[in-house]
């Protein structure tokens, strides 16, 4: 595409070179720059992208996006100066693709916890309904049947761009994706067209990028003041920021609620293991999913669909027939009867949550065993609070790693033990080996008992020191239960 129509609409500061060249692919790594090329330097959080400048140049770049010229310019390299590169490339990015997400029914969810839930479930009930349909989440990205291995929650500006045209290309009707609060900040949406955006929940989470609850707050409203009128903005009532993201919006305000009148309203009328009984909108339905949290992702799911132009009976009538999505509440059962749950709650609210949800739902004295560690490299603030809140809701705890990264296992461990409230030593215990630990919350584990085990949900590794070496908590629990079995 010729530099000068990749530009449209996106404002310049200054420009120098021929800006007639074409350019056939967008970069913002100088490694993967080259001849026909344009290399955006972007100010990341470890490094800045206009230090590669010249090693772009030197690997026969054609054009450079940047905030800041390099004092010795070459003469054959186009130069384009903007004030904010990430936000230029994101509108670039659009017009590279030829706006692909103009050409779809762009749904994005927004929101500490439930986004892929909420987001995997529409895609799910679209694909159901005989749509071919786009999903982007932190599980997997999805072209209708082709699954592609995501790297982030919300792709680069770039990949996300190019994903969409492939949908587009694909005869895709519709994508559901996840827009995280990094996102937002790295503009990686700029420049998209969304019919719909909607928003689940905010609570304590991120705050190692963020630095404040308040800049958090912030990241997640612009999605919603940046929609345009034609979309809709759906909003949780039942959270007290949901209002508040909702304040600014162009886009069509909507609302679902638990508690209270929402456009769109619920109310569980029972509750198992194995689903529960809602009614939505005044009508009676079993939903495979259970617990609190799913009531509000498929109110939400129901709401958009409805919002998106589908029938409202129908649209229940399908999502009935839905299961969780991999690693959300999914559950393995030990042939002797004890019950192993999986959960990604990695945060201290989606693990109060989904303890919350078990103790309603226990029947009798069983116990509650849970498993669980904080994530290296993250935010740390989390972790007293989360072994807190494990205590608060289980009889026995386990603490353990999670993906330590680069930081010391023990380390983070000792950060967790820190939370745990004297009255409470006795019955948590620390075993750092994830593998070990899962073993030990089995053999205590009596038929009936709930073994749960947190943080890692569809993961299929385990992150140390940059290695990511194969780890599977269900197939962990799997083993876990065969041998408890042959033992007893
Ligand atoms: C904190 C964060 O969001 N980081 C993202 C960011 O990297 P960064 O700002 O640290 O980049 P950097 O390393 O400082 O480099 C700055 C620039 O120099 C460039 N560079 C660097 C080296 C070189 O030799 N040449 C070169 O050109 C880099 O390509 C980059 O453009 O930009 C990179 C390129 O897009 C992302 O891959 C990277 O995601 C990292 C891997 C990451 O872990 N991100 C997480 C925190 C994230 O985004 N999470 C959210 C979901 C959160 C949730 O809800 O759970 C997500 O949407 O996935
Ligand atoms: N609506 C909800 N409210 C609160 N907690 C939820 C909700 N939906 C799911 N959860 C809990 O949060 C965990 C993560 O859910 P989900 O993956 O859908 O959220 P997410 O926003 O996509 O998070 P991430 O981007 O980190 O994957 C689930 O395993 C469950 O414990």
């Amino acid at each position: 595409m010729q530099l000068t129509n990749l530009l449209y609409k996106v404002p310049l500061q200054s420009t120098s070179g021929n800006m007639s060249v074409d350019v056939m692919k967008l970069t913002m790594d100088s490694r993967q720059a080259g001849p026909g090329s344009l290399f955006a330097a972007i100010r990341g959080t470890q490094t800045d992208g206009h230090q590669f400048i010249d090693k772009a140049v030197e690997q026969g770049v054609t054009v450079i996006l940047c905030e800041e010229l390099p004092d010795n310019r070459a003469n054959d390299v186009t130069y384009v100066q903007v004030q904010d590169t990430s936000y230029a490339l994101g509108l670039m990015a659009a017009n590279f693709y030829e706006h692909p997400s103009q050409k779809l029914k762009l749904v994005g969810v927004t929101g500490t916890n439930g986004k892929t839930s909420t987001a995997t479930l529409l895609f799910r009930l679209f694909r159901q309904r005989g749509y071919r349909t786009g999903l982007l989440s932190t599980v997997q990205n999805q072209i209708d049947e082709t699954v592609i291995p995501a790297t982030h929650t919300t792709p680069d500006t770039i990949a996300l761009n190019e994903l969409l045209a492939q949908m587009v290309q694909r005869g895709c009707s519709h994508c559901f994706m996840e827009v995280s609060s990094h996102a937002m900040v790295q503009h990686r949406v700029v420049g998209l067209h969304f019919a719909g955006g909607i928003f689940t929940n905010i609570t304590h989470d991120h705050l190692d990028f963020h630095e404040t609850f308040d800049n958090y707050i912030k990241a997640k409203k612009s999605f919603f003041d940046q929609l345009p009128a034609s979309a809709f903005a759906l909003t949780n009532l039942d959270d007290k920021r949901g209002l508040v993201m909702l304040q600014n919006t162009a886009a069509r305000k909507e609302s679902y609620s638990l508690q209270t009148l929402g456009s769109f309203k619920g109310r569980i009328l029972s509750e198992g293991l194995f689903g529960m009984q809602m009614d939505v909108d005044g009508r009676e339905v079993w939903f495979k999913l259970t617990g609190r949290f799913n009531a509000y992702n498929l109110l939400a799911v129901y709401g958009a669909a409805v919002l998106l132009g589908e029938d409202a009976e129908e649209v229940l009538t399908q999502l009935s027939s839905l299961a969780s999505p991999p690693g959300r509440f999914e559950m393995v059962i030990s042939d002797n009867k004890i019950v192993g749950i999986v959960d990604y709650a990695h945060t201290p609210d989606a693990l109060q949550n989904v303890l919350e949800t078990i103790a309603g739902l226990r029947q009798g004295n069983e116990q509650v065993i849970t498993v669980v560690g904080c994530g290296g490299n993250r935010d740390v603030t989390k972790r007293p609070i989360m072994a807190e809140i494990a205590c608060k809701f289980s009889d026995r705890v386990i603490l353990t790693s999670d993906n330590p990264r680069n930081e010391d296992p023990m380390a983070i461990l000792e950060q967790m033990q820190a939370g745990v409230p004297p009255i409470h030593f006795k019955k948590t215990q620390t075993i750092v080996d994830r593998h070990e630990a899962i073993f030990q919350a089995v053999a205590l584990a009596g038929p009936h008992d709930v073994v749960l085990v947190a943080g890692k949900g569809h993961e299929t590794y385990q992150e140390i020191k940059g290695v990511k070496y194969d780890f599977d908590d269900r197939q962990v629990l799997r083993e876990a239960f065969q041998q408890s079995i042959s033992e007893k």
